[in-house]
């Protein structure tokens, strides 16, 4: 008998109680997973599909099923086995029905008992007999829009609030596709063409970046078995992510702060902007995740990145006033941006999370403002689309600060495909994921006011 089917289910059944019921990071948690069941690449791909899929479409799998499930009180486990199971059947052509329905009723038998194998079998023959209910039939658009793409009420009447029923919309449906992969080019190493060139060579389908001149969008392929990737040649990196060095304004022989530095995607992209040459002071909160950005840098060869752990909070008791050309604060933040690649973010988060956060980032970035150098940059940037942390913040900020301002040559740089986007403000630049098919992000840049 093959057991592989059960093999991937198995996991997939029991990573989904792990992240949904106990709060687990579902990309650490996905790889560990793989590695311990030995499973070959096809099955690699369906275990993603069916552990992304099923915590993508959490609350519409609920409501498809409380029709059938009604007030039975049943184990989590078994929940999670209807979810993975009605996903199966909605959403993955290729899986047919009797699969679906053999592979639970085994599991359920391995897993519990001929009873709950009976209660499993026959909820999923009575969906496929009456079909789901309708997502149209629920009259209020915020509870429509929740269901159907599967965020959190109280999230989504956030964003309409915040930026409107159209851009909420884009967002939420945006957030259930996958997103393409990314990597930056380490320049000192291999130009961009050329990396361009040998990928299409070996097949890839790929194409450059309009937002950084060291990206590649990989459209087709799997960068991770090729040797440029293996080799450090490139890393991978979100294409949102790299605008942030871009706007930085960078030259040769800078001292720059990177003051949340870990895992240390950007401090090396402000490396390869320096050529290398001046100094990158890379802090982290966490000793281990600053030890990540060393490790970062050893891959890619950057000499200029020094990385330690500290409190960006305290550093004005570490660094004189005035020290840095340029400060990044890529601040901890509630991470809504990137809800495609870290769905269980969006069950996890609370409204209280998001003004916790504003609160450290604020406090990080005025103990910034002290350590930048008078003609200086402070570069802010979150991967999260949310006004409290981000528009809001700014606005905070510059109302207390009266000496301080966005720079006004920061939108003049941003490239064009986005100088005109709806999430331009006088206050930065709120990236949706829609915008370009990458990250949600925010980014401005502040300067004391000349005069
Ligand atoms: C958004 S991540 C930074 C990502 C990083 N810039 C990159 O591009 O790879 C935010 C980081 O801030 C760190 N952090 C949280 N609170 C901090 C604090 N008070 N001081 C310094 N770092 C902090 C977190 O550990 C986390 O690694």
């Amino acid at each position: 008998m093959n057991t592989k089917p059960y093999a991937t289910r198995t996991a997939a059944l029991d990573l989904l109680v792990r992240i949904g019921e106990q709060g687990g990071y579902s990309h650490l948690l996905l790889d560990q997973a793989m590695q311990k069941n030995h499973l070959n690449a096809k099955d690699r791909a369906l275990l993603t599909e069916i552990v992304y899929g099923t915590l993508q479409y959490q609350f519409r799998l609920q409501y498809y099923l409380q029709p059938f499930v009604q007030k039975k009180k049943i184990d989590k486990w078994v929940k999670w086995l209807l979810y993975l199971s009605v996903y199966q059947m909605e959403f993955l052509e290729k899986v047919p029905d009797h699969a679906v329905f053999h592979q639970s009723v085994e599991i359920s038998k391995q897993r519990g008992h001929k009873g709950i194998a009976n209660f499993v079998n026959g909820v999923l023959r009575a969906i496929q007999r009456k079909g789901v209910p309708s997502i149209q039939a629920i009259e209020d658009p915020i509870k429509r829009l929740s269901i159907a793409t599967s965020h959190p009420g109280w999230l989504v009447k956030r964003w309409v609030d915040q930026f409107g029923m159209a851009i909420t919309e884009d967002m939420c449906h945006t957030n259930l596709q996958t997103k393409p992969m990314t990597i930056r080019t380490q320049p000192l190493k291999r130009n961009r063409d050329e990396l361009l060139q040998q990928l299409e060579r070996d097949g890839f389908h790929v194409e450059p970046s309009i937002v950084s001149n060291q990206g590649i969008v990989v459209k087709e392929g799997n960068i991770l078995h090729h040797s440029v990737f293996q080799n450090h040649l490139c890393t991978i990196q979100d294409e949102s992510s790299m605008l942030v060095a871009e706007m930085m304004d960078i030259e040769p022989n800078m001292t720059i702060l990177d003051a949340c530095s870990a895992p240390g995607g950007k401090a090396t992209h402000i490396a390869e902007k320096l050529q290398d040459r001046g100094e990158v002071i890379a802090y982290d909160l966490h000793g281990k995740k600053a030890k990540l950005v060393e490790q970062k840098a050893t891959e890619l060869s950057l000499q200029s990145i020094h990385a330690q752990q500290a409190d960006a909070r305290k550093l004005d008791e570490i660094h004189e006033a005035e020290s840095f050309d340029r400060i990044l604060v890529d601040a901890p933040c509630s991470g809504l941006g990137v809800l495609r690649s870290k769905p269980d973010i969006k069950y996890n988060k609370v409204a209280e999370d998001i003004s916790t956060l504003a609160d450290i980032q604020y406090e990080i970035l005025k103990k910034m403002t002290r350590l930048l150098k008078k003609d200086g940059k402070l570069i802010y940037s979150t991967c999260t689309v949310d006004k409290e942390e981000n528009e809001w913040l700014i606005a905070r900020l510059l109302q207390e600060l009266d000496d301080w301002e966005v720079d006004q040559s920061f939108f003049e740089q941003l490239p064009n495909v986005l100088s005109e986007g709806s999430g331009i403000s006088r206050y930065g630049i709120q990236m949706f994921p829609q915008d370009i098919n990458s990250d949600g992000f925010f980014i401005t840049r502040l300067v004391r006011t000349s005069g």
